[in-house]
């Protein structure tokens, strides 16, 4: 019995606030492929300044940003980028930076907390000389913080180290910043000091910010100018988008302080998680705003029946894999929807564990908050 609403799947799921859409109905809008429009030059501007970096450019979507960063640094026929095995531009971007982009993936193992090996990234980079059989080496591309590994936080430490690399090589790096107000909320360092070493940055609005859409890369002016031409290539140049940037601005505003709530929350529902039997859970990986939910080897419990189980309960999450679950906080997701959350899925593994008390009647869907 659906008793309320809990939308778990993403923080992409957020709906613009009223303070949003009375930005966006009242935006300054011009064509901002003829010339510029003064929201998007407004935000472009306020992100460089927060970024550190010369310049931005806003386009639709992290996937976009990524692969204009990505086909930008690698713009030599037969470049190799270096980046995770679980990385997002790896797993979920339809390998288009070789499809669209003819860029050669040359992938190494995502550790736990999101990092690659140092060691490893130095090795896999191919022999400068160059060679008939092999691409040649351009890019490296980090993650901050890292999806697939839970949301965690890659330290400014590591990121210079990785740049080091880059910089003794002659190589460029690239931050896949999907997350990246989270890693900085989380680490207590400014966005500026995690990208330092990094030569673009792709940073999404539309994401834990709150945003309806929008992602922003950053770079040096020169890599901004030949960002904006591929944007236009790739059919990311738009027109009035300074609706969009409009409700990017006040997501900044608005959610920026917010997200260390989310944070609270996720732990907490992390926390309460962990009470559970059939089901393990890594609290201390618990950085930002992601929680994996593992079931147990052996137990009846696995991520479908758990799912379908939650939407029952009007609770929405993702299943990581047939033994995983993903729950994703953001900032219209309340405590109290968290111990929601917490109480319908104590039952749901309870029935699916111990189907024998469902004849009692002992576990109606009478819950109390
Ligand atoms: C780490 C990361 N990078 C990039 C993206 C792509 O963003 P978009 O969905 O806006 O294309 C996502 C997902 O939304 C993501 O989680
Ligand atoms: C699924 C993935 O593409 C999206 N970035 C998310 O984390 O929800």
């Amino acid at each position: 019995m659906v008793i309320r609403s809990v939308d778990l799947r993403s923080d992409t799921v957020t709906r613009p606030t009223d303070a949003m859409r009375e930005a966006m109905a009242s935006a300054e809008v011009d064509d901002d492929i003829l010339g510029y429009d003064p929201t998007a030059r407004h935000l472009e501007e306020e992100m460089a300044k927060m970024m550190g970096k010369e310049a931005a450019l806003f386009v639709p979507s992290g996937t976009m940003g990524n692969l204009i960063c990505v086909m930008v640094h690698c713009e030599v026929r037969g470049s190799e980028v270096i980046l995770g095995d679980n990385s997002h531009i790896h797993v979920y971007e339809n390998g288009g930076i070789s499809t669209i982009g003819g860029v050669h993936p040359k992938t190494i193992k995502n550790e736990e907390d999101g990092t690659m090996d140092l060691g490893a990234i130095e090795a896999a980079i191919r022999d400068p000389k160059g060679s008939t059989f092999y691409p040649s080496t351009r890019l490296i591309c980090l993650e901050n913080t890292h999806a697939n590994s839970g949301g965690r936080c890659l330290s400014a430490e590591y990121t210079d180290r990785v740049g080091q690399i880059a910089k003794r090589h002659g190589l460029k790096l690239h931050i896949d910043g999907a997350r990246l107000f989270n890693a900085s909320i989380a680490l207590g360092v400014p966005v500026h000091r995690l990208v330092e070493a990094a030569d673009s940055v792709s940073v999404c609005l539309s994401k834990s910010l709150g945003a309806p859409v929008g992602t922003v890369i950053v770079g040096s002016h020169t890599f901004i100018e030949k960002a904006k031409t591929l944007r236009k290539t790739l059919g990311g140049g738009m027109r009035q988008i300074g609706v969009l940037c409009a409700a990017a601005l006040v997501a900044i505003q608005e959610n920026l302080p917010k997200l260390q709530f989310d944070h609270k929350k996720a732990k907490l529902l992390a926390e309460g998680l962990n009470q559970m039997k059939g089901i393990r859970i890594n609290v201390a990986a618990v950085e930002t705003n992601m929680i994996f939910m593992d079931m147990e080897d052996g137990s009846r419990l696995t991520a479908e029946k758990l799912r379908k189980s939650l939407t029952e309960c009007g609770i929405l999450v993702l299943p990581g894999n047939s033994s995983r679950i993903r729950m994703v906080v953001h900032h219209q997701i309340t405590i109290s929807d968290v111990h929601y959350t917490l109480s319908c899925l104590q039952q749901a593994m309870q029935m699916i564990q111990e189907p024998s008390l469902n004849q009692t009647g002992k576990t109606e869907n009478a819950l109390s908050f």
